[in-house]
């Protein structure tokens, strides 16, 4: 579904990715873990072209998707679907409104079919009562909730998660990832970035490590987590899971 071909990112001067070559099957849930500042956030970012790569190729079905002009780059923002650390929800709109602006502004529903959309969405999130509401009278976890309807409002081929429980009180991370747990076995595609190691074992068909730049070791996360090779990797899991 997904092939990455040498890609790097530079901002300046740094290389931030410095060459990754990856697969990512359709049904895949590829977890990314690794320690602070080793690009994963830039990785999944170059995914769906919201950072430029500055060498490599992305394909998307088979299609060098970095080669692409701007408004078919909205294309395939569309069939990539993104959850935020900081749920970036717009603060001045309903919860319908923020779930049912993108696919009527880009005209894939009318506004009917999309406030239907967003009330199957809401049921699906769990948060059926909360159409008219703003997203400040929520709580983090809720909000994080609201930020995956939107995104799967758009029905995705692809769900890339950036940090999505990091930001969120403790008691509000498991309905969240309870959520993406729901999606998963619903057969989508996902690509997560995360520090909550229990999802990655449970969840992840691959985990992969990343370290300045490189992935530096990737395996089904059975044997990532029991039989790591890589010396990184086994420093980075004796910090992580005490
Ligand atoms: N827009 C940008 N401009 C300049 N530097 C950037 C930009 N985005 C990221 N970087 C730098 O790239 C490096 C990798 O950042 P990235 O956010 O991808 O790491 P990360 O592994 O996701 O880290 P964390 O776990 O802390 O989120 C960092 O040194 C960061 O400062």
């Amino acid at each position: 579904m997904i092939d990455v071909k040498g890609l790097k990112k530079s901002f300046g001067e740094i290389e931030v990715l410095k060459g990754i070559d990856e697969h990512i099957e359709k049904g895949e849930k590829v977890v990314i873990i690794g320690p602070s500042g080793s690009g994963k956030s830039t990785f999944l970012r170059c995914l769906n072209l919201m950072e430029k790569p500055t060498a490599g190729e992305i394909l998307f079905e088979g299609k060098d998707i970095t080669k692409l002009k701007e408004k078919e780059i909205d294309h395939v923002r569309q069939r990539m679907g993104m959850v935020f650390q900081h749920f970036n929800l717009f603060p001045h709109m309903s919860i319908r409104k923020n779930i049912t602006f993108a696919p009527v502004k880009l005209g894939l529903m009318t506004k009917d079919e999309a406030n239907a959309k967003a009330e199957e969405l809401l049921k699906r999130v769990g948060l059926p009562d909360k159409a008219d509401e703003y997203p400040t009278r929520l709580s983090g976890g809720q909000k994080q909730r609201i930020a995956i309807a939107r995104a799967l409002a758009m029905n995705p081929e692809v769900m890339l998660f950036d940090e999505p429980t990091s930001a969120l009180d403790p008691e509000m991370v498991g309905e969240v990832l309870e959520l993406m747990k729901q999606l998963a076995d619903a057969g989508m595609t996902m690509v997560v970035v995360t520090h909550e190691m229990g999802f990655a074992k449970e969840v992840a068909s691959r985990v992969l490590f990343m370290a300045d730049g490189y992935v530096m070791e990737q395996n089904t996360p059975k044997e990532f987590f029991e039989n790591p090779q890589n010396p990184r990797l086994k420093e980075f899991l004796s910090r992580v899971l005490v």
